[in-house]
């Protein structure tokens, strides 16, 4: 997507065709600054500590730490520890786990000295596919925008709330949640959007409000608690929201917070949509409240908050006392039965087993 009228991706190579280049995302909406990723060290701590974040950039950048890493050592033992490396950066999103599987299973069938560029070449092939899943998602939700259009008076706003930052900057380009929108706007539907601001990091504050404001989409800001309140006085027609692991039978783990405004959604018949890619369906696992691994964050996230400060330095302040521990569960799981629909890059389907077997019938 464009910023300042220069179309950026969220992840690309320097000139040497070795260098990883990222946006430093801690650093938005304040600063932005693109750093370079020279080893899988460098990968993994972009990962870990959420330079990049989002579950496909995650997998994307992990692919690209195979690379790094293939490129210093090629041999059998660094393939694995690399695998291994990179999988513990973070526990929840699952798009980094099939990146790296698919890595390893297409670098382990190939000699040694053609890893690096093969590595490249893979996730180079990685990302090319998330921007067009991702097109396509929008594609595919700009239909259930249009519907709800449709059932408005002409020029009449369409109000949607999204959670987190499942926009571009969450993926390689488009985002997932947001692609409907990006492609509502450049339809000339008069779209609006509620941004959660997503506390305790604040992806939707600083990272949604951000591409919103870049790309001219018509937002509020608004406090976590505030969806309810809207839904109840018809001020959101649709909730469309991204996913870190999307279960086999339809449930879906997202940023924490996600679960209580499906339940918003449902007690005021408000459409809740979730937009995946399909590498975001994990199809080992059915149960998600049971079974998906729930990242434990710093309780610092909680208890301090990081911004501008009024001299326009930015820093962390301390909003608690100093004897109170903060708890910082970063992701929930949302019911299937919560869920109005998957938008997937195949279509849109029920939130069930049969309804992803239907997409996805390679599955069965
Ligand atoms: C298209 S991104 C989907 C999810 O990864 C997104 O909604 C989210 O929860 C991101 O969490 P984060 O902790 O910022 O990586």
């Amino acid at each position: 997507m464009k910023i300042d009228g220069t179309h950026y991706r969220s992840i690309w190579l320097g000139d040497d065709q070795k260098t990883v280049k990222i946006i430093e995302q801690r650093l938005l909406p304040h600063e932005l600054k693109v750093v370079e990723l020279k080893s899988r060290e460098d990968a993994a701590v972009a990962i870990k500590d959420m330079w990049v974040r989002g579950a496909p950039l995650i997998g994307a950048t992990a692919a690209y730490g195979m690379a790094l890493a293939m490129a210093n050592d090629p041999s059998d033992q660094n393939l694995d520890a690399s695998w291994e490396i990179l999988n513990e950066t973070r526990p929840t999103a699952i798009n980094l786990r099939w990146a790296l599987d698919r890595a390893k299973a297409h670098l382990s069938a190939i000699a040694p000295a053609e890893r690096a560029a093969a590595a490249y070449k893979l996730a180079a092939e990685i990302c090319d596919e998330d921007v067009e899943i991702n097109r396509a998602i929008g594609q595919n939700g700009l239909k259930l925008i249009e519907e709800i259009a449709a059932k408005k008076a002409p020029g009449e706003t369409i109000n949607i709330l999204t959670h987190c930052n499942a926009g571009w900057l969450a993926t390689v380009d488009w985002g997932t949640a947001t692609s409907p929108i990006y492609h509502a706007v450049e339809k000339g539907l008069k779209v609006h959007v509620w941004v959660d601001e997503t506390r305790p990091r604040n992806q939707g504050a600083q990272l949604t409000s951000w591409e919103m404001a870049s790309h001219g989409v018509p937002h509020t800001l608004i406090v976590d608690n505030a969806g309810g309140h809207l839904m109840q006085h018809g001020q959101v027609d649709l909730v469309i929201v991204g996913t870190d692991r999307t279960t086999a039978q339809g449930d879906v783990c997202n940023k924490i917070g996600t679960y209580l405004k499906a339940l918003a959604a449902k007690d005021n018949n408000v459409p809740f949509y979730v937009a995946l890619p399909s590498p975001t369906i994990d199809w080992t696992v059915n149960d998600g409240v049971k079974e998906i691994p729930i990242e434990e964050r710093d309780g610092r996230e909680v208890t301090h908050v990081y911004g501008k400060l009024e001299n326009g330095e930015r820093d962390w302040v301390q909003i608690s006392p100093d004897a109170t521990p903060g708890g910082n569960p970063a992701f929930d799981v949302t019911p299937a039965r919560l869920i109005t629909g998957l938008i997937t890059e195949r279509g849109v389907c029920a939130a069930s087993s049969e309804g992803l077997k239907s997409l996805f019938p390679e599955q069965e």
